[in-house]
């Protein structure tokens, strides 16, 4: 298993770069099944996840070549032949956007398998909104050994109404209900970026979509999709990390190739925070800590409020803040993993049910720590990065999930981070 070596104390400077966003190229590669033709992605972060996805569509029969050139990052996708439309058990077990192939899948063929997605670590994670959505527009659902079915001839267009808003749900129903018959109007839409992402290529694709990015979204439904390209959105949540890093080590820190106009709750906080944020170009932000960080109290919530996969990261800052900062996680049960190892550093956290109350300014030291999830090992790293002395974090295969080569990236920034590789000749990720 991979261990980041990290040594605290350096200040970020210069300009580091965003990559696509994972949790739009899933997706788009998802509704690459709605069309016999090619669709081809630009963009694509090389992270853990896309080879996930990859393995995913192969193993139902698709063709898909991924490119990792310097210059682009792109994938072909060929749904021509889905000769198996079955999510297997082995896949969606490591990876829970798996369940983003229901849709499309009974959209395309009439009928598909979907493995059970599992809770996680940060959660319990249903589908069941999927599944109700689905059901509304006609398909047949089965549960038989730890698989979803669902089968239709073909989906109805319906008025779906999501009981919460749900990021992946929209997205799996927008894909079923672009090939639907009829209209399809859903309500209570979560109206994140990688929604609007999906719905670009879907249109491109020749679908009938209005409303992507708001909370009612109306779709009616067509025969059949072609082929399209399309490029992928920037990682607002990537972006979001860098900024944190620029700020936590008292750095200057342009973040190129973002949308600023994605991340309004999280640079909103950073300045609360005291810190300098300037939007020097459209798609670069430039991050400055001059003088001590403020406590900020943070609430997640859906976009456009602030994002829960920043909760993390911004709790890290916060324990470098002067003050009391008051973290409080709305969106799921679950998502408090790295505040046990924070304190390993010497952070001051008490959390009470969903909320985290975050004493600073803490002065923190290296230590040994577990990466828990995704962006619990995005904290430990910030952390890490302003801790005195060496940090070891271990099962960083959890970042290696949706963040591009992150220890070159913040090395090219100053950081002194690397990998270490297998060190103790152990097991791979569980
Ligand atoms: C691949 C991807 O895009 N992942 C993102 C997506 O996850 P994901 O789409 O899985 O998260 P959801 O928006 O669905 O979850 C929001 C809340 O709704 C609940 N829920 C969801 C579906 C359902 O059928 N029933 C139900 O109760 C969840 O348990 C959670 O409490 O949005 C989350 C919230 O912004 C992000 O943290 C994830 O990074
Ligand atoms: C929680 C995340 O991803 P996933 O929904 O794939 O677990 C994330 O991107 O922070």
């Amino acid at each position: 298993m991979d261990k980041f070596v990290i040594r605290g104390g350096n200040p970020l400077l210069g300009t580091i770069r965003v990559s696509g966003a994972k949790n739009s190229a899933l997706p788009c590669m998802a509704a690459a099944i709605l069309t016999e033709d090619e669709v081809i992605l630009e963009n694509i972060p090389q992270v853990r996840d896309i080879e996930t996805e990859r393995k995913l569509l192969v193993s139902m029969g698709a063709e898909v070549e991924l490119g990792y050139g310097r210059a682009q990052h792109r994938t072909s996708i060929s749904c021509r032949v889905l000769s198996d439309p079955v999510a297997k058990y082995e896949i969606v077990k490591t990876m829970r956007a798996s369940s983003l192939v229901l849709g499309p899948l009974v959209a395309r063929t009439g009928l598909a398998r979907v493995a059970m997605p599992g809770g996680c670590a940060i959660g319990g994670r249903p589908i069941d909104l999927h599944i109700k959505g689905l059901e509304t527009m006609g398909a047949k659902i089965s549960y038989e050994h730890g698989y979803i079915e669902a089968r239709a001839e073909r989906l109805k267009g319906a008025k779906i109404v999501f009981d919460k808003i749900t990021v992946t749900g929209t997205e799996d129903l927008l894909m079923a209900a672009v090939l639907a018959e009829g209209e399809t109007v859903m309500e209570n839409c979560a109206r994140e970026p990688e929604v609007t992402d999906l719905a670009a290529l879907l249109t491109a694709m020749g679908a009938n979509i209005e409303g992507a990015g708001s909370s009612t979204i109306r779709v009616q439904g067509v025969e059949k999709l072609h082929g399209a390209r399309h490029r992928i959105n920037p990682d607002r949540i990537e972006a979001g990390t860098f900024l944190v890093a620029g700020a936590i080590t008292g750095g200057d820190l342009c973040v190129a190739n973002c949308n600023p106009a994605h991340l309004g709750a999280v640079l909103k906080k950073l300045e609360e925070s005291g810190v300098r944020v300037d939007i020097i170009a459209k798609d670069q932000i430039r991050v400055r800590s001059e003088g001590a960080l403020k406590a900020t109290d943070i609430s997640t919530e859906e976009y456009p409020g602030f994002p829960t996969d920043m909760q993390a990261q911004y709790m890290a800052l916060a324990t470098q803040a002067e003050g009391t900062s008051v973290v409080a996680e709305n969106i799921f049960e679950n998502r408090f993993m790295h505040v046990q190892e924070l304190a390993r550093m010497g952070a001051n956290i008490k959390v009470d049910g969903r909320t985290a109350t975050v004493r600073g300014k803490a002065p923190l030291s290296a230590a040994a720590v577990m990466c828990s999830d995704l962006r619990a090992s995005a904290s430990l790293v910030l952390a890490a990065l302003v801790a005195d002395g060496e940090s070891i974090l271990d099962r960083v295969y959890h970042m290696d999930r949706g963040y591009e080569h992150i220890e070159e990236k913040l090395r090219g920034v100053g950081a002194q981070i690397r990998r270490m590789g297998n060190i103790f000749g152990d097991k791979g990720e569980e």
